[in-house]
């Protein structure tokens, strides 16, 4: 049924449902439009729509081939929406969880695409914060670039910034989403245009694998690992691939690339990657994930179970995200919103890109953790990760696609507590894991696997004392505005 929006656009039908709202189809003075409804809990919101109001002329300069351009936005009674350029095809994460893997050239050209649009972004000052597969749409009616990849184009900038209300901000915590957060934010450092960088290397790492490097369980050691872990070579990987993932993961930040380089890098890498196929990467879980005392998304519970309480997440302020429509899985992200942190300057816990144990770039096979990812899976019956429920209320009962989650920012002392050096090593298929009976370096591995599993315990004991920092929050932080929605990104 259409209605209007505004005195300029009509919305003709549901696309799809996000965290912040409702995403139609519809046609405006220039003809279509796709039109993101923002829910009407932030549309009532003055602040919000305040600062809404504020970042028109910004997210309405940032025009470039690969970000969903925004054409207009809308206040208008209880109504609040973000007028884009319609993108005809679907999301990234559609496409991911259809495929399971990408292949590399493919999966290379559209971070290529994802990197452009970004180094447009910090040009223009702004950090998008949220780059996720889900904010990656893949325009299926242009011309296909390299591998049949379709042109991507990188949406939601500022948005998830919007509707990151300051009264759930604290300059102590940490909203976003777990898999894709740079260490630093974990850390509480404010977000630089170098945590979009990370963002998008979990994102190709992701693409190739069929799961983030980081990710799997608990939130809680989701944050912990992207502090305190390395990550190991993709097995199978090109060398230089690697070697350019790898340099975006740097715990430090400036020991990243800046978005331009990353996209030049990218396409010079291209014409190698011709013709390779997806990764045989066992994606399995694994028993070690184990040690780490964490959980399987999917069996967490509904609305007000465990991980809905106030207590899992101690602020008790998360805000509830509705997912569904043309999207029909269900993940276990959240947006990549964060407070604003404190104490500029600091190092990240984890800094350098070869601290201690970590894998050295273009070494592949190298890594000797058999920690493993305790991922979800797509619609093949493997579980999957759903998303962590954290309803105030507004969440359908089918819609756990998404959420906003909120965390108390660790001390040093706790991020101390976590496996410092450790690699998660990806196994190829078929191959035996590491420490098994199976495995023809089993002296070694077993040694290994021991020294793992000791420092598992000691994991499982500072992760128990994380969940006491998760529970622990509420008043401690003092209330905070959040960033500006554009910032001026201290190029790394
Ligand atoms: N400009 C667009 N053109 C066409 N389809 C779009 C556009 N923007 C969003 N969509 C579709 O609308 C759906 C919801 O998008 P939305 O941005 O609200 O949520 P999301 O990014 O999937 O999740 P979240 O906002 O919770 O991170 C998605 O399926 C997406 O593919």
């Amino acid at each position: 049924m259409a209605r209007k929006i505004g005195s300029r656009y009509t919305a003709h039908r549901i696309l799809g449902r996000g965290s912040a709202g409702t995403v139609w189809l519809g046609e405006g003075p220039d003809g279509p439009v796709a039109i993101k409804l923002l829910r009407e809990d932030l549309a009532s919101d003055e602040d919000l729509v305040e600062r809404f109001v504020q970042e028109r002329s910004a997210l309405l300069c940032l025009d470039h081939p690969s970000v969903v351009g925004v054409r207009d936005l809308v206040v208008d009674g209880s109504d609040l929406a973000l007028v884009m350029q319609l993108v005809r095809g679907t999301d990234l994460r559609t496409r991911l969880e259809h495929d399971r893997r990408i292949a590399p050239q493919p999966a290379v050209s559209i971070a290529a695409d994802v990197a452009d649009g970004l180094a447009a972004a910090h040009a223009a000052g702004i950090v998008h914060r949220d780059v996720k597969p889900e904010n990656v749409l893949l325009d299926a009616l242009a011309p296909a670039g390299p591998g049949g990849a379709p042109p991507a184009l990188l949406t939601d900038f500022g948005v998830a910034k919007l509707i990151d209300s300051p009264r759930t901000t604290r300059a102590t915590s940490i909203i976003g989403t777990p898999d894709y957060l740079a260490p630093e934010i974990v850390e509480g450092l404010p977000p630089r245009a170098s945590v979009d960088i990370y963002a998008l290397a979990t994102v190709l790492y992701e693409l190739l694998a069929g799961f983030t490097p980081f990710g799997g369980g608990h939130p809680g050691a989701v944050l912990r690992r992207h502090v305190t872990e390395s990550v190991a070579p993709l097995p199978g990987i090109p060398d230089e691939l690697w070697l350019l993932i790898h340099q975006c993961l740097a715990k430090a930040p400036a020991s990243r690339l800046r978005a331009v380089e990353v996209a030049a890098r990218l396409r010079e890498l291209l014409p190698d990657l011709e013709g390779l196929p997806p990764l045989d990467i066992d994606e399995q879980p694994e028993d070690s994930y184990d040690s780490y005392g964490s959980y399987d998304y999917g069996e967490t519970s509904g609305p007000g179970g465990e991980y809905g309480s106030d207590a899992a997440y101690g602020e008790g302020h998360a805000e509830a995200r509705t997912g569904g429509g043309t999207v029909p899985d269900q993940h276990g992200r959240t947006a990549a919103t964060t407070a604003a942190g404190h104490g500029a300057g600091r190092q990240s816990a984890g800094a350098g890109h070869s601290g201690p144990g970590q894998s050295g770039p273009g070494h592949p096979g190298s890594g000797d953790s058999g920690s493993g990812h305790g991922h979800g899976t797509a619609a093949s019956g493997r579980p999957r990760r759903a998303a962590v429920p954290l309803v105030h209320g507004g969440a359908s009962p089918d819609s756990n696609r998404d959420t906003h989650t909120s965390m108390r920012v660790p001390g040093a002392d706790e991020l101390a507590g976590g496996a410092h050096g450790t690699a998660r090593a990806p196994r190829a298929a078929g191959e035996p894991r590491a420490g098994s009976a199976r495995n023809p370096l089993s002296a070694a591995a077993a040694r290994r696997r021991r020294i793992k599993l000791g420092a598992g315990a000691a994991v499982i004991a500072a992760v128990a004392g994380f969940g006491g920092w998760l529970a622990a929050s509420g008043d401690d932080g003092e209330t905070t505005q959040p960033a500006p929605a554009v910032e001026h990104p201290e190029q790394p």
